[in-house]
C-alpha cells in the first residue's frame, strides 16, 4: 500500500469561512499575508498543528515529535499555585494624579508636583474563595494599588473595609484556616457561613468590629467601582526635614457607594459568577473609566495620645467626623490588561514596597504582613526574580547587584557585581545618602515580651458605633446576614456564643439574631475586658445608603423587550440613558433579537433565561401586547419582574406589561418605584428616579 500523503488536503467551507480539511476530516488553516507562520518556542515553522507524528496514519506517536513534546510539556506546566488568600482577583491599569504638592507632610516623589501623573496597576479581589469561585461571595474585597513612582514602586495593599479581624499577625494563619473550606471536607467554598469560621470568631472578640462590617452590605458590593478602599493600618508620612506624620489612607469612589442585597448576590453568583470582573472590563471597554479620590487622615502623636483607641490596633478606625479625610489626588483606571495571567495573576504586591517619604507604624499586624508577602510570592511565582516580570518591574531607572536565580532576565552588565569596588564600569551603582530611603528614626526600647497591650482591649465600642451609624434597612441587613450565617453553623453552642458577643454591641441586634435562629435561651453577655462605650456618636460616613451615587452614570438598565416593542419609547430610553452616561441592555426571549413597532431589528444583549434582572441596576418592561401574552407563559419573565420588585429596583413599564406584573403577583404592589412609560418623555423621569439606585421605601418587598 502506498504511504499516505501529508499533502492530501481539500478545500472546504463552513458558512462564512474557507478552510482546508485533511483526510481524517480535521480542519487546517494556513498562514497568509494576515496570519504569520506558527512556530515552536524555538522558532521552527510548523507545517501541521492538527496531527502528531505517527508511524503510519493509525500507528503509535513517535518520541522524536519535538513539536508535540514541546506543546504538551508547556501545557502540562501552565498552572502556578494560586494566592493563599485573595486568590480570585481582577486587575486594571491606570494612573494617579496628584492635586496639590504635599511637601508639608511627605517627601514621596509622587506627591511633590500638582498634576503629576503616576502610572498604577490595581488588583481587586475576594479573600476566602479559590481562584475559580464566584464574585459575589460575602467577603472582604482586596483593593491593592501599585504606584510606579519615579523613586520606585509603592504598594498600598488595602481592603474595602477599614478594619481587620485580628490585631496580631501571628493569628493570621488561624484566621485564614478558619474561614476557608474546612480541611476534612474541602467545603464550603468562598463562604464564611460555617462552623469553623464562627467558632474562631466566637473565641476572638477582637473580630467583632470587623464582623459588623463583613455582615453589612459592604461585603457584597455592586461593583469594584462602587466600593471604598482603605490602607487599614496607621502608616507614616515623612517630609524632607525628617518630620513624621501619621496617616490613614482612604479611596473614595467617585461613582458613589452601592451594594447589592443578599438575595440578589446569591442569584448573581448563579447567573454570572464573573459579575464583578465583567463589570470592570465592560466599564473600561466602554470608556467609562472608574475613578477614586485618595484621601488622607493625617494626625500627630498628640492626637494619637488623646484618641480613645490605640492607633496601632487594626481593629479600630478614626471616624471621619473627628478627623476629616483630606482628598489629595485621583486614581483613574483606563486600561484593561492585555493578558490576565501575565499581569493580574503575576502581579506581586507587598506592604514593604514603600518609597522615600512613606514609612510604617508599629502596628503588629502590619509588621507581620511586611514579612509575609515576599515569602509567599517566592513560592507562588517560583523564584526570586518576579520583579523581572513587567507588571512588577519599576518604571524608573534601577540598578543593583542582585543576580542569578531561576529565570534571571537582567543580571547586571559587565564585570562588577559587588560593592565597594574600584572599577569604573558600564553599570556600577553607588548608594545615595541624600536621595536614598531612610527609615524614620523612631527611638525604640522595651522588654522582650509576648503580650497584647491593654490599649487593644476594647472590642465592642466601635462595633456598636458602626451598627448605630447604619440606616434601618442596613441594620436589618446586618441582622439578617448574621442570622443566615449562624443558621449554617451546625453547632448550637457556637451560635449562642456569637449572640453573647452581640449583646455587648447592641441588645436589639442580639435579640433579632436570637429570634432569627430561634435560640432557646438568651445567653449572658460575653465577659468584656472593657465595657462597651455607648457614648460614641453615629458616624454617617459609615453608611452606604447615606453615601450613594449622585447620578446613574455607569449603571445598567435591563429592558425586557419582545417583537413589537414601541420604537419611540425604546429610542427615548436609550437616549435618556446615554445622556446620563448609563447603559441599556436588551433582554429578549431569543438572543437573535426583536423587531420593533416600526419593523426595525434590534439584536438582544441577553436571552431572557441568561439575563435575569439581578444583573441590572434597574429594569424596564417594554413588551408589546402580544409579547406580554407570550412572556406570561415564561417562568424566567415572571422571575425577572418579581426579583426586580423584591430587590427594590426602579421599574419602568409600558401599559402592555400589566399582565406580566399581574402574573408575577406584583400588580397590587405598585408604588412610586414603578415609573409608567406612557410617552417618550417619561423615560427621563425614570432615569432621574434611578439616581437613587433603590426604592428602599418599597414595603415588605425583599425576600
Ligand atoms: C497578618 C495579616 C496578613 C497577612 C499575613 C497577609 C498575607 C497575605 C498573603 C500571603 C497574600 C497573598 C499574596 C500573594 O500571593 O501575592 C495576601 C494578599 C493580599 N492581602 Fe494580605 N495579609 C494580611 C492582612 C491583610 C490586611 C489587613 C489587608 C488589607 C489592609 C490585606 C490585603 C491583601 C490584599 C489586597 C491582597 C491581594 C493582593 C493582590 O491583589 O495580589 N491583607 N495577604
Amino acid at each position: 500500500m502506498a504511504a499516505p500523503s501529508e499533502d492530501a488536503r481539500k478545500s472546504a467551507r463552513y458558512d462564512d469561512l474557507e478552510v482546508q480539511v485533511g483526510p481524517g476530516g480535521e480542519t487546517h488553516q494556513v498562514a497568509d499575508a494576515q496570519h504569520p507562520t506558527l512556530t515552536t518556542q524555538q522558532g521552527i515553522p510548523v507545517a501541521d498543528d492538527q496531527n502528531s507524528l505517527r508511524a503510519g496514519a493509525r500507528g503509535p506517536t513517535l518520541l522524536e515529535d519535538f513539536h508535540f513534546r514541546e506543546k504538551m510539556f508547556h501545557f502540562d506546566h501552565e498552572r502556578i499555585p494560586e494566592r493563599v488568600v485573595h486568590a480570585r482577583g481582577y486587575g486594571a491599569h491606570g494612573y494617579f494624579e496628584t492635586y496639590k504638592p504635599l511637601t508639608d507632610v511627605t517627601r514621596a516623589d509622587l506627591f511633590q508636583r500638582a498634576g503629576e501623573k503616576t502610572p498604577v496597576f490595581v488588583r481587586f479581589s475576594t479573600v476566602a474563595g479559590n481562584k475559580g469561585s464566584s464574585d459575589l461571595a460575602r467577603d472582604v474585597r482586596g483593593f491593592a494599588v501599585k504606584f510606579y513612582t519615579k523613586e520606585g514602586n509603592w504598594d498600598l495593599v488595602g481592603n474595602n473595609i477599614p478594619v481587620f479581624f485580628i490585631q496580631d499577625a501571628i493569628k493570621f494563619p488561624d484566621f485564614v484556616h478558619s474561614v476557608k473550606q474546612e480541611p476534612d471536607r474541602d467545603f464550603p467554598q468562598a463562604q464564611s457561613a460555617h462552623d469553623n469560621f464562627w467558632d474562631f470568631v466566637s473565641l476572638s472578640p477582637e473580630s467583632m468590629h470587623m464582623i459588623m462590617w463583613v455582615m453589612s452590605d459592604r461585603a457584597i458590593p455592586r461593583s469594584f467601582r462602587t466600593m471604598e478602599g482603605f490602607g487599614v493600618h496607621t502608616f507614616r508620612l515623612v517630609n524632607a526635614e525628617g518630620k513624621s506624620t501619621f496617616v490613614k489612607f482612604h479611596w473614595k469612589p467617585k461613582q458613589g457607594l452601592q451594594s447589592v442585597v443578599w438575595n440578589e448576590a446569591v442569584k448573581i453568583n448563579g447567573a454570572d459568577p464573573d459579575f464583578h470582573r465583567r463589570d470592570l472590563w465592560d466599564a473600561i471597554e466602554a470608556g467609562n473609566f472608574p475613578e477614586w479620590e485618595l484621601g488622607l487622615q493625617l494626625f500627630d502623636q498628640d492626637f494619637a495620645d488623646k484618641f480613645d483607641f490605640d492607633l496601632l490596633d487594626a481593629t479600630k478606625l478614626i471616624p471621619e467626623e473627628i478627623l476629616p479625610v483630606r482628598r489629595v489626588g485621583r486614581l483613574v483606571l483606563d486600561r484593561r490588561v492585555d493578558n490576565f495571567f501575565m499581569e493580574t495573576e503575576q502581579v506581586a504586591f507587598c506592604t514593604q514596597n514603600v518609597v522615600p517619604g512613606i514609612d510604617f507604624s508599629d502596628d503588629p499586624l502590619l509588621q507581620g504582613r511586611n514579612f509575609s508577602y515576599l515569602d509567599t510570592q517566592l513560592k507562588r511565582l517560583g523564584g526570586p526574580n518576579f520583579t523581572h516580570i513587567p507588571v512588577n518591574a519599576p518604571k524608573c531607572p534601577f540598578h543593583n547587584f542582585q543576580q542569578d536565580g531561576h529565570m534571571a532576565m537582567r543580571n547586571p552588565k559587565g564585570r562588577v557585581n559587588y560593592e565597594p569596588n574600584s572599577w569604573s564600569a558600564e553599570e556600577n551603582p553607588r548608594e545615595d545618602p541624600l536621595k536614598g530611603y531612610r527609615s524614620y528614626a523612631e527611638p525604640v526600647s522595651g522588654t522582650k515580651v509576648r503580650i497584647r497591650s491593654e490599649t487593644f482591649a476594647d472590642h465592642y465600642s466601635q462595633a456598636r458605633q458602626f451598627y448605630i451609624s447604619q440606616t434601618p434597612i442596613e441594620q436589618a441587613h446586618i441582622a439578617n446576614a448574621i442570622t443566615f450565617e449562624l443558621s449554617k453553623v451546625e453547632t448550637p453552642k457556637i451560635r449562642s456564643r456569637v449572640v453573647s458577643h452581640l449583646r455587648n454591641i447592641d441588645e436589639d441586634l442580639a435579640k433579632k439574631v436570637a429570634e432569627g435562629i430561634r435560640l432557646k435561651q438568651m445567653p449572658e453577655p460575653a465577659t468584656a475586658m472593657k465595657p462597651t462605650r455607648k457614648d460614641l456618636p453615629a458616624s454617617p460616613a459609615l453608611s452606604i445608603v447615606l453615601n450613594g451615587p449622585k447620578s446613574f452614570a455607569g449603571r445598567k438598565v435591563g429592558a425586557l423587550v419582545t417583537d413589537g416593542v414601541d420604537a419611540t419609547i425604546l429610542a427615548a430610553l436609550a437616549g435618556a440613558l446615554k445622556e446620563e452616561g448609563a447603559m441599556l441592555k436588551l433582554v429578549a426571549p431569543e438572543v437573535g433579537g426583536v423587531k420593533d413597532s416600526e419593523g426595525i431589528w434590534h439584536d438582544a444583549d441577553e436571552k431572557l433565561e441568561g439575563g435575569p434582572s439581578v444583573l441590572f441596576d434597574a429594569v424596564a418592561l417594554l413588551p408589546s401586547k402580544a409579547g406580554a401574552a407570550r412572556l406570561v407563559t415564561l417562568p424566567a419573565a415572571r422571575d425577572f419582574v418579581a426579583d426586580a420588585v423584591a430587590h427594590r429596583k426602579f421599574i419602568a413599564c409600558v401599559e402592555a406589561a400589566e399582565p406580566l406584573l399581574e402574573k408575577a403577583g406584583v400588580s397590587s404592589n405598585v408604588d412610586a418605584g414603578f415609573i409608567p412609560l406612557k410617552a417618550p418623555k417619561d423615560c427621563k423621569a425614570f432615569v432621574t428616579a434611578c439616581r437613587k439606585v433603590r426604592f428602599w421605601d418599597r414595603v415588605n418587598a425583599e425576600r
